[in-house]
């Protein structure tokens, strides 16, 4: 069995939808100065578009699609962290980005099961908690990203650039109650130190909040629904920008990369999270040209038929593609 010190250190990363969790896998490649870092990929939904924005080389980001890593995935999972563990050169590190539904507790007993073979060493447990989203959810939902958070070894609270000290500090009050052992950082951009990350010792099992059976049969609080699509082709920014302002309300989460007709060659990075909006520049990646785009909602209320047909009224040029 591989020395302690010889095992890769291996981090997740939680939190719900459009919380800030690919932000910090970049903030972390950003900072990580020549070391190979692997990066783990897991979108809910068919096209993963986090993928295509985790600023790494492509042999070191892998997607776990088709599934949400707490209900389908481990095994291909826990195959692929020891295909990479076993390379020649292995890597110097793994990050694990979760799906914004997953439950954190789903990934122990992959993670349990590395550590006992002396693949990996688990660092960090960490949690993004959007604080600016945190003030519009209903009860039930709010005591669920504390219930998650809690069983974290560091949560952020991120996107404090967009609440006041009064909303931190309510904030910070209940994940001092519910997680007692975690290491709360007010970030913004998820500006963390990668020091803090790696080689910090795991806290969370001291944790004795979550139930025995959530960690056996990992449930989603509730059912969630996307739509995407992906094709080659261009959008009409107007048409787009009036269908943008028509999703609040529909559904939780939609991000995708888009290319309009006044500016093919500039493809732009699509984010709306619970009522916000932006559109930014692409971040350059290697990534494909397609035009790719997700919608995220809770399956009682999600409407995918009529999302397809107003997103088909935005699409100005279409020359191929599929769409699920
Ligand atoms: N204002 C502000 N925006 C932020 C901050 N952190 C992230 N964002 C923005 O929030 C949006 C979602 O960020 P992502 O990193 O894609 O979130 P995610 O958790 O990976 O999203 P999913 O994987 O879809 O669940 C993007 O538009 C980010 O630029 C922050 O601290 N402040």
């Amino acid at each position: 069995m591989p020395e302690a010190a010889a095992r890769v250190p291996l981090i997740t990363i939680g939190g719900f939808l459009g919380a800030g969790k690919t932000t910090l896998v970049n903030q972390i490649l950003g900072q990580a100065g020549g070391q190979r870092i692997v990066v783990f990929v897991n979108d809910f939904g068919a096209i993963n578009i986090d993928y295509d924005l985790v600023q790494t080389r492509d042999a070191d980001r892998i997607s776990l699609k088709n599934g949400c890593v707490c209900c389908s995935l481990n095994d291909d999972f826990v195959e692929s962290v020891v295909g990479f563990v076993k390379q020649t050169e292995s890597p110097d590190a793994i990050v694990v980005e979760a799906s914004g539904i997953a439950d954190p507790r789903a990934l122990d007993s992959s993670l349990a099961m590395l550590e006992t073979a002396g693949m990996v060493r688990s660092d960090a447990k960490l949690y993004v908690l959007d604080a600016a989203n945190f003030q519009d959810l209903e009860f039930d939902d709010a005591e669920t990203i504390i219930d998650h958070a809690a069983v974290n070894d560091i949560v952020l609270m991120n996107k404090s650039d967009l609440v006041q000290p009064e909303a931190r500090r309510k904030i910070n009050d209940l994940l001092a109650e519910a997680a007692p052992y975690s290491q709360v950082v007010e970030t913004v951009n998820c500006d963390i130190a990668i020091d803090m990350v790696f080689g910090a010792a795991p806290v969370s099992s001291k944790i004795t909040k979550s139930s025995g059976n959530e960690l056996q049969t990992p449930q989603h609080a509730k059912t969630y629904q996307s739509w995407s699509c992906e094709f080659d082709g261009l959008l009409d920014r107007e048409k787009f920008e009036v269908f943008a302002m028509s999703l609040p309300g529909k559904c939780l989460r939609a991000k995708g990369i888009l290319r309009f007709s006044d500016a093919p060659e500039e493809p732009q990075l699509f984010n709306l999270v619970g009522y916000r909006a932006t559109v930014e520049p692409k971040p350059r990646t290697e990534a494909s040209a397609l035009i790719r785009f997700v919608v995220i909602g809770l399956a009682e209320t999600f409407d995918a038929a009529t999302l397809e047909a107003s997103f088909a009224q935005v699409v100005s040029e279409k020359r191929n593609g599929a769409s699920d």
